[in-house]
């Protein structure tokens, strides 16, 4: 399957709208632009999206899926893109029709993407992001979605609650804002149950880990369907035993249909 990727860098900077971002001249580190599919995961599964998954992460998590678009020995495979040249690539790949923009990673909270969101809205687009709550932006307010996804226990990285905070506070009233949190364990599921307790006014998705994700040694590794329903079933039966009923308990939809390959679709 090709891969639908835009590798152009366009020097076009004057957008002639207003600056979110500290630097003017900044590029967007870009590994890939893709769909348009389906939202595979979290509050808004089954919409239909374009995905611009970012290059680069402040985190490392064990059981990462998309390492790729992670670790900086693929920093070659990663295009600088100005804001301009993304936009451009979404439209053509939406056939100038407006439809959700799903901006992933790595943690596209390290890019400057305000104006890439200005651009869209201005075109009838709307921006959804996918991040860990790492790092704040200014931009945060502008998105119509913001999934906040911390990592539990298993991933071996640190909750930083005030970083988190920020995130909620950048994102102010406006923007949706949504929890997922992965579980691979009882630890995790444990960590989950008091982290979302702490958040009540959220809306949560429970989302099991793939604990054998593709990797970029072996990229078209077939996914163990069977012990990704069996967590999926763990998941639910510890949800309902506990009477935790306001959380919503999801696979990824996309690995299910497209085994998370690097493609037009996943
Ligand atoms: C690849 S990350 C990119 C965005 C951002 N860095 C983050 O982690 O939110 C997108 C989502 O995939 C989830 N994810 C990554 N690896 C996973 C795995 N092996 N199983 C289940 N979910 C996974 C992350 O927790 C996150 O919610
Ligand atoms: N279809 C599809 N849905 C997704 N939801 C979150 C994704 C991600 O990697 O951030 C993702 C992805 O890579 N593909
Ligand atoms: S924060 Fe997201 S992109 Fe970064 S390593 Fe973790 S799962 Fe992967
Ligand atoms: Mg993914």
């Amino acid at each position: 399957m090709s891969k639908v990727t835009s590798r152009a860098t366009t020097l076009n900077q004057d957008s002639g709208t207003p600056n979110l971002n500290s630097d003017t001249r900044a590029f967007i580190a870009i590994s890939e632009i893709f769909g348009p599919t389906i939202q595979g995961e979290g509050a808004l599964i089954g919409v239909p999206t374009v995905f611009v998954r970012t290059g680069g992460c402040d985190f490392r998590c064990s059981w990462c899926d998309t390492l790729y678009a992670v670790e900086p020995r693929f920093k070659a495979d990663w295009a600088q893109m100005s804001a301009q040249a993304v936009m451009a690539e979404i439209i053509r790949l939406s056939g100038n029709q407006p439809l959700l923009v799903t901006l992933s990673g790595g943690n596209p909270a390290l890019q400057p993407l305000g104006e890439l969101v200005q651009l869209g809205q201005q075109q009838g687009y709307t921006f959804a992001i996918e991040t860990q709550g790492s790092k704040a932006q200014p931009w945060f307010g502008l998105l119509d979605h913001l999934t906040l996804s911390p990592k539990p226990p298993s991933s071996g990285m640190a909750f930083n609650r005030a970083r988190f905070a920020e995130c909620l506070t950048a994102a102010g009233k406006r923007t949706q804002i949504s929890l997922k949190l992965v579980i691979s364990d009882d630890a995790d599921y444990q960590w989950a149950k008091e982290f979302a307790a702490r958040y009540p006014q959220l809306s949560l998705t429970l989302q099991p880990c793939n604990l054998a994700p593709a990797t970029p040694e072996q990229p078209d590794m077939e996914t163990d369907i069977e012990s990704l329903n069996a967590r999926l079933r763990w998941l639910v039966d510890k949800v309902t035993a506990d009477r935790w009923f306001n959380a919503r308990v999801l696979p990824q939809l996309h690995v299910l249909i497209w085994n998370n390959e690097r493609g037009f679709k996943a």
